[in-house]
């Protein structure tokens, strides 16, 4: 048997690292096994490369580098993490995958889209996530929910025009894949989306099977 991979994406401050925590919380509490991971992330030596990728020390950065290690880190992650779980038929819910990549590195960095997209094909072996969900919030008020953390990460730092390409960019996704993937209005309270997010999924689910 195998698992099911579910992804969260959206733009910085929109809230899929708390609605990631109660979504797989509440898979488990239902009885499934869940693995919640992240990316850049989610394995000894993706973490690694993470935090190569985000050193605000990092102004040097090729664009074509950051491109090539999120790919790294993400290969990684898939390999020794992901793959294994999906095939011993555990739900995998990520924060993050290859929809970041398009939306941040092609979409907010003004790479060719197909390059990207090989590039990734190569990283994940073609692994294309079951169903995602793309929280979506304006730039100023992903910031505003930003503004309590100490340091902002490199690409954080970046100006308000990247971060309104990349907000676009993730829309322009959603459009191309609306069978798998729901937008998600992130304006509204945690609990709020919450209940969208598992009321879609359960749905979803029994239409599946
Ligand atoms: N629906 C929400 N409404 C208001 N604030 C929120 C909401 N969801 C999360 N937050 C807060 O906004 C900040 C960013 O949330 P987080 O879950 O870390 O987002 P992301 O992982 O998308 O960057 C945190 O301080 C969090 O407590
Ligand atoms: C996975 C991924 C993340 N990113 C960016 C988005 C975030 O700004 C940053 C770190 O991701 P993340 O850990 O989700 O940030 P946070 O939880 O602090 O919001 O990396 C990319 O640019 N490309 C990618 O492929």
């Amino acid at each position: 048997m195998t698992g099911l991979f579910i992804t969260f994406e959206g733009p910085d401050g929109a809230g899929k690292t708390t609605q990631v925590k109660a979504f797989a919380e509440r898979l488990a509490s239902m009885g499934h096994e869940v693995v919640l991971t992240r990316e850049p992330g989610g394995t000894a030596i993706s973490d690694k490369i993470r935090s190569l990728i985000l050193d605000p020390a990092h102004t040097e950065m090729a664009d074509s580098a950051e491109v090539l290690l999120y790919a790294a880190s993400r290969a990684q992650h898939v390999q020794e993490k992901i793959n294994p779980a999906l095939k011993s038929g555990k739900f995998v819910v990520c924060d993050r995958f290859v929809e970041a990549s398009i939306a941040y590195q092609g979409y907010g960095l003004e790479i060719e889209l197909e390059q990207i997209k090989r590039i990734n094909q190569f990283a994940t072996g073609g692994l294309i996530p079951d169903r995602t969900y793309l929280l979506d919030l304006s730039v100023a008020d992903g910031r505003e929910r930003l503004k309590a953390r100490t340091g902002l990460d490199r690409i954080e730092q970046k100006g308000a025009a990247y971060h309104e390409r990349v907000r676009q960019g993730f829309l322009e996704i959603a459009k191309e894949h609306p069978q798998r993937i729901r937008v998600i209005d992130a304006s509204r309270s945690v609990e709020e989306m919450a209940e969208e997010i598992f009321a879609d999924f359960t749905r979803w689910l029994t239409e599946k099977n």
